[in-house]
C-alpha cells in the first residue's frame, strides 16, 4: 500500500522485496524467469542506479512500490494481460537507471554528451531505454530468455515507450490525452496505452500521496539535488533553472504548486477510471496541498510581507515576482511552463 515505509528498508531489503513483487504477481512463473537471473537483474539495476539525493536505487525502488501497489488497488491482474503487468514493473524499476542528478534542462544547455547523442529529445529518458536495454541484453539479467522472442519484443518495446513517457516536457500532452478519455474502454488499445503512460506518470511523481513523514524526506531530497543543479549552473555560467534556485525557491511553495497544477490533475483523470484511487491518493494529496498552503501562509505571516522566501526581506518580493509572473494565473503557467514547458523537464 501506499503508506508502505519506503526509508525504513535497507538496500538489500529493497532486492528481497523487489523479488517478492515478481513473484506475488506471478510474473516469474508466467514468464518462465530463472530466480538467479531475476536477482542478477536486480543487483545489477541497483549498480547502474546513481549515488544522487533524489534520483537514486530507492526512487527506483519506491515509483515500483507505488506501481505494485496499484496494481492490487486497482485489480489490474484482472483488467490487463500479464505482460502488461510485467511491462508496468519494469519499466518503473529502469525508469531513471544512470540519472547523473541532472536533469535534460542542464543536459541541453551544458551541451552534453548525452543532449547532443539524442539530439536533445529527452536526453535522459532515452539514456534510462538504453541502460535498460543494456542490462537485459546480459544473459546473467535477461528475465525474458524464456519467454517466447516476439512477447520478449513486445515487451521491451512496451517498456521503453514507458521509460520516455516519463520526461515530464510530455506531462501535459499526456494528461490532456488523458483527461479527453470519456468512456475508458479496456478494450481499446489507445485508451490502455494511455492508461499505462498515466499510470507509470503519476507512480514517478507520487511521493506527496505517501505518508507526511516519508513524503518529506522526498522533498528534501528533490530540493537538495535541485539546489545542487543550480550551483553548478552558477558556476558555469549557464541558465539557472528559476524552479531550483536555493535563493528563491522554498520547499512549501514549490511543493504546492507541483501538487495543484501536476499532480492533483493528473491523480484527477486516472480517479476518473479508477475511482478507488479517491480516498488512497486524491484525498491525502489534497491533505498534503493544504498542509503546503498553511506553511506557506504562515511564513507569510510571520514575515509580514506577501511572499515566503528563504532571504527573507528582497528575497520574497522577489521570488513572488519571479513565481507568479505578473498575470493572474503567473504561478501556474510559470510553474508548469519551467518544469515541463517547451524545454527539457528530466
Ligand atoms: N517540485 C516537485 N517536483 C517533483 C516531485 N516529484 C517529482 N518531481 C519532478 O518530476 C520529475 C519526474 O521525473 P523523473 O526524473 O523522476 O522520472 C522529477 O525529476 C522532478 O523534477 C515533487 O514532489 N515535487
Amino acid at each position: 500500500m501506499p503508506t508502505f515505509s519506503v526509508w525504513s528498508v535497507q538496500d538489500e531489503q529493497m532486492l528481497n522485496l523487489l523479488e517478492h513483487m515478481f513473484y506475488k504477481l506471478n510474473l516469474v512463473t508466467h514468464f518462465k524467469m530463472e530466480a538467479a537471473t531475476l536477482r542478477q537483474f536486480l543487483r545489477s539495476l541497483q549498480d547502474h542506479y546513481g549515488q544522487n539525493p533524489f534520483h537514486n536505487f530507492r526512487h527506483g525502488f519506491c515509483v515500483t512500490q507505488m506501481m505494485y501497489s496499484l496494481i492490487f488497488l486497482c485489480g489490474l491482474q484482472d483488467l490487463l494481460p500479464p505482460e502488461d503487468i510485467v511491462t508496468l514493473i519494469v519499466a518503473a524499476l529502469c525508469h531513471d537507471v544512470d540519472h547523473p542528478g541532472l536533469n535534460n534542462n542542464y543536459q541541453v544547455n551544458a551541451r552534453t554528451e548525452l543532449a547532443s547523442r539524442y539530439q536533445n529529445k529527452s536526453p535522459l529518458e532515452n539514456h534510462h531505454c538504453a541502460v535498460t536495454m543494456a542490462i537485459l541484453s546480459r544473459t546473467d539479467c535477461d528475465i525474458f530468455r524464456n519467454a517466447a522472442p516476439e512477447q520478449a519484443r513486445k515487451i521491451l518495446e512496451g517498456v521503453a515507450e514507458l521509460i520516455l513517457a516519463t520526461d515530464m516536457a510530455l506531462h501535459p500532452q499526456i494528461l490532456r490525452s488523458l483527461q479527453d478519455v470519456h468512456s475508458f474502454s479496456f478494450s481499446q488499445e489507445e485508451h490502455v496505452a494511455l492508461l499505462k503512460k498515466g499510470l507509470i506518470k503519476f507512480c514517478d511523481i507520487s511521493n506527496e500521496a505517501r505518508p507526511v513523514e516519508e513524503a518529506e524526506l522526498w522533498a528534501d531530497a528533490l530540493m537538495e539535488e535541485y539546489f545542487l543543479q543550480s550551483d553548478r549552473e552558477k558556476a558555469e555560467g549557464l541558465p539557472v533553472t528559476p524552479y531550483m534556485d536555493r535563493h528563491t525557491v522554498t520547499k512549501a511553495k514549490s511543493q504546492r504548486s507541483f501538487i495543484s497544477f501536476l499532480l492533483i490533475p493528473l491523480c484527477e483523470a486516472l480517479c476518473q477510471i479508477f475511482p478507488q484511487m479517491t480516498v488512497w491518493m486524491l484525498q491525502p494529496l489534497q491533505e498534503a496541498r493544504l498542509r503546503y498552503e498553511r506553511q506557506t501562509t504562515e511564513v507569510s505571516g510571520r514575515m509580514g510581507c506577501v511572499g515566503e522566501s528563504r532571504r527573507g526581506g528582497g528575497g520574497g518580493v522577489r521570488h513572488v515576482r519571479s513565481v507568479r509572473g505578473g498575470g493572474g494565473f503567473g504561478e501556474k503557467s510559470r510553474h508548469v511552463r519551467s518544469v515541463q514547458g517547451g524545454r527539457a523537464g528530466g
